[in-house]
């Protein structure tokens, strides 16, 4: 079957939530005293916007056929990724077959190795990618999941991330994943209150409600054992990215010294199949969290993913909405998935990429069937403003 040939690719900017969910407005839980690499700071402590969480706004990648068909993801990158799109890795689909996902993908990756590999890069690159995959899902009128293989199970089952595990085991979600809001600059004194928060929690959802704490790359492998084995009383179900991603020796060791029968978790700022391997090679967690929109997009996630099935580690993808749902639905080793509750007080589910998608579903009662709409079965809502910073075509 031929496909008619890619004629176009463009790349905007959008700012407000969406995939850049970090970019919120005033007094939302997300942005309340969270711990960070930067809590050593004081002045950087209450606030992760105060030192540029939501400085790079969402990416938006269209790519269009010959035929009109237009293909679209987002992901975070905002400006400098719009430029990276549009100047470098145009040129390595322009005039190409919309079913060279492969070649593409390496072309983009072995294109930018010499500035790129990590971060940034691999954030744009999963942004052409997955608008890639919506490409030809739309062209083959199939949804993502049948092309990667199909369903493995009927419905997704969510654990929620938000401040409000209580309200979120009322809607119907298997576990909750609280942000932890003091990091090791304030001692004692936070640690106690980061177990007391669990304490207050345990007691409101009872004894079997999954809790995890996401401890957004801001500890010491020190603190970070000592909050594990204080957790662990108040059946702490998991310890999230408590080192900094580059801590590889660090995560290793938390793994060993971790409480028998906490999982160890991470991966949501890793990238690609080799830093993946790194983790798993030197044993660092239990289950791995790449983000479909950072880690290389669903290309890249194949490869991960099928390295962690041989070892019989589970891949749980961070946040990354339909992105995340159309590959887990897919995988045995994917049981469940995360939702990021997007409301300012984690009392309600919204979309979580709201508002840049159309016709985003989200979990009811923690469940959500997927659909059968073609590529990953969302429009991009042309009303959010979409500023397109360079026009390259790759050159
Ligand atoms: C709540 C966390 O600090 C972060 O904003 C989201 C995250 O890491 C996760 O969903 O996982
Ligand atoms: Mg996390």
């Amino acid at each position: 079957m031929a496909f008619p040939l890619i004629r176009d690719v463009r790349a905007y900017v959008v700012r407000g939530g969406g995939a850049d969910y970090h970019d919120q407005g005033d007094g939302h839980w997300i942005d309340d005293h969270i711990a960070t690499p930067m809590s050593r700071y004081p002045e950087y402590r209450q606030s992760r916007q105060s030192f540029g969480i939501n400085v790079l706004g969402t990416l938006v990648v269209e790519i269009e056929a010959a035929d009109g068909t237009i293909g679209f993801a987002v992901t975070t990158g905002g400006e400098p990724a719009c430029y990276l799109v549009e100047k470098h890795f145009a040129r390595f689909l322009i005039g190409r077959s919309p079913v060279e996902v492969e070649k593409i993908w390496d072309q983009m990756y072995f294109g930018s190795q010499y500035y790129g590999r990590k971060g940034l890069v691999v954030n744009a690159i999963s942004g052409v990618d997955l608008a890639l995959w919506d490409l030809l899902g739309k062209l083959r009128q199939e949804p993502v999941y049948h092309l990667l293989g199909g369903a493995v199970r009927d419905e997704l089952t969510f654990y929620a991330t938000g401040a409000r595990p209580d309200l979120a085991k009322q809607m119907g979600f298997i576990g909750g994943k609280m942000p932890l809001h003091h990091g090791p600059a304030e001692g004692e004194e936070g640690l106690r209150k980061n177990i007391e928060e669990l304490a207050t929690m345990r007691e409101r959802v009872g004894e079997d409600f999954w809790l995890m704490f996401d401890c957004w790359m801001a500890l010491d492998l020190n603190y970070a054992t000592k909050l594990a084995h204080k957790a662990h009383e108040y059946g702490l179900k998991w310890i999230e990215e408590a080192l900094s991603p580059d801590d590889y020796w660090g995560y290793a060791e938390l793994k060993k010294k971790a409480p028998t029968g906490m999982l160890v978790t991470t991966g949501e700022h890793e990238a690609t199949r080799w830093g993946f391997r790194m983790l798993m090679e030197m044993e660092c967690c239990d289950i791995i969290q790449p983000d479909v929109g950072w880690c290389g997009g669903v290309t890249e996630l194949t490869k991960i993913a099928n390295m962690a099935d041989s070892r019989g580690i589970m891949v749980i993808p961070h946040g990354s909405s339909v992105y995340s749902y159309h590959f887990v639905i897919t995988r045995h080793n994917s049981p469940f998935a995360e939702f990021l509750m997007m409301a300012p007080k984690a009392d309600k589910v919204l979309p979580m990429f709201h508002p840049q998608l159309l016709g985003e579903p989200v979990p009811v009662n923690g469940k959500l069937k997927l659909s059968d709409k073609p590529g990953f079965g969302v429009e991009l809502n042309r009303e959010v403003n979409l500023h397109r910073p360079y026009v390259g075509q790759g050159k």
